[in-house]
């Protein structure tokens, strides 16, 4: 395909996105319908896509409507390109732009320059102070492929020679002693011997960071509560040599987790709802809560437009009721964690502030906000311990 057919094809399924198509569904119907397009063309049509949910905001004012079209456009005005060169309307390129087109389109300025939905705005303001701007900046492009290296496969400088030997170049990232930067060759990844043998994990750096944070030692009973694929409960048991329990309200999000393990070398059990909650006690509690997912619209860029504010109180509702219930499966001296994926005070800090009023005698012994300024994703951890009482 041309430049041009695959900024059609774009424009085609942006539409159907903009009327309500979750995107991934509107790729493949258009790759099924589409027998025509390599993978090349896939991957190419796919980044048009995602760049242009990415930005909707700041390429529909540049491109002067919120459609497909105005969004590639808008996309091309952005980047300094002329749209001329793919409005051709030649072979299966998109018919050229009309006079009002051209003539369309502003600068963008403001929340809207930084692609942030309006009502969000203040509250990012308020959650990130200075850096609100600079973060959502950043979460205009596309987030780096990271790595884990899984220690109890490898060590750092084996999963990078066995990676550049399947020509995947990678560069230690700062973050976390197992983090990986992928340089090169992140597409081929998942079929990597590196990675099918379990010498590395595709997991973000700053989630890498949040395990790396936690007082985690060999033999010490472990319960990931919120464990949904496992990426968490797969580093935190290779950290202790496991094992580590594992459990979801929805089991069904930890189906692949057995085989995912058995790859790892690591030693995960899975609770099921009904014995979770008496369980225990456990030495360290996790709870990666759901969220607004605010700190990985970079990956997950659909969820920046899908997000309200009753949504968010919704969330604070379900936080608060999974730490209350996580922490009453510790034992004397257990360490409760609580991590998000999330940019938002109301989901971070003000949860924990939250819990400590509704639970005195606990107290917090490390927090951190990760935000992509740090070179991974947005995340947020809180470390939490009781006094023991004579
Ligand atoms: C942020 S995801 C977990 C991601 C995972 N820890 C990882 O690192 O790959 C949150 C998970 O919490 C689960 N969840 C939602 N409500 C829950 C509840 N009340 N109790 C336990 N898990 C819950 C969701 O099904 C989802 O899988």
């Amino acid at each position: 395909m041309t430049p041009a057919a695959r900024a059609a094809a774009a424009i085609e399924v942006l539409d159907r996105w903009l009327a309500g198509m979750p995107a991934e569904q509107a790729l493949t119907n258009w790759a099924r319908s589409s027998r025509f397009a390599g993978s090349g063309d896939r991957h190419a049509v796919r980044d048009l896509v995602f760049q242009a949910i990415r930005c909707r905001r700041s390429h529909a004012a540049f491109g002067g409507a919120e459609t497909g079209r105005g969004l590639i456009l808008g996309g091309q005005r952005d980047r300094g390109e002329d749209p001329a060169a793919i409005f051709t309307g030649e072979g299966h390129a998109p018919a050229p732009l009309t006079d009002a087109e051209r003539d369309s389109g502003h600068a963008p300025s403001g929340a809207e320059a930084l692609d942030c939905p309006e009502w969000l705005w203040p509250r990012l303001q308020t959650s990130l102070g200075a850096d609100a701007a600079p973060v959502m900046a950043a979460q205009r492009q596309r987030a780096d492929v990271h790595l884990r290296v899984n220690s109890l496969r490898a060590t750092p400088t084996e999963a990078l020679a066995a990676l550049a030997a399947e020509n995947i170049i990678c560069a230690p990232h700062p973050l976390a002693d197992t983090a990986l930067s992928v340089i090169e060759g992140g597409r081929r990844v998942a079929q990597s011997r590196a990675y099918l043998e379990g010498l590395v994990e595709l997991q973000d750096a700053a989630s890498q960071a949040v395990v790396a944070a936690l007082p985690l030692r060999p033999g010490m009973r472990v319960l990931d509560y919120c464990a949904g694929g496992g990426g968490k409960a797969l580093a935190m048991a290779a950290r202790t040599g496991g094992p580590v329990a594992a459990h979801d309200a929805d089991p069904r999000r930890m189906r692949d987790l057995p085989a995912r393990a058995g790859r790892a070398g690591a030693a995960i059990t899975l609770l099921s709802p009904d014995h979770v909650a008496n369980s225990g006690p456990w030495d360290l509690v996790l709870t990666d809560v759901p969220c607004s997912g605010s700190g990985s619209w970079r990956r997950a860029p659909e969820g920046k437009w899908l997000l309200t504010a009753e949504r968010l109180t919704e969330l604070a509702r379900l936080q608060d009721g999974i730490l209350d219930r996580a922490s009453a499966l510790l034992g004397p001296g257990g360490v409760l964690a609580y991590a998000t994926c999330s940019l938002l005070s109301c989901e971070n800090g003000d949860r924990i502030a939250a819990f400590l009023a509704r639970h005195p005698g606990w107290t917090v012994k490390a927090q951190r906000q990760f935000t992509p300024l740090d070179g991974g994703d947005g995340f947020f951890v809180a470390v939490l311990t009781r006094e023991i009482s004579d």
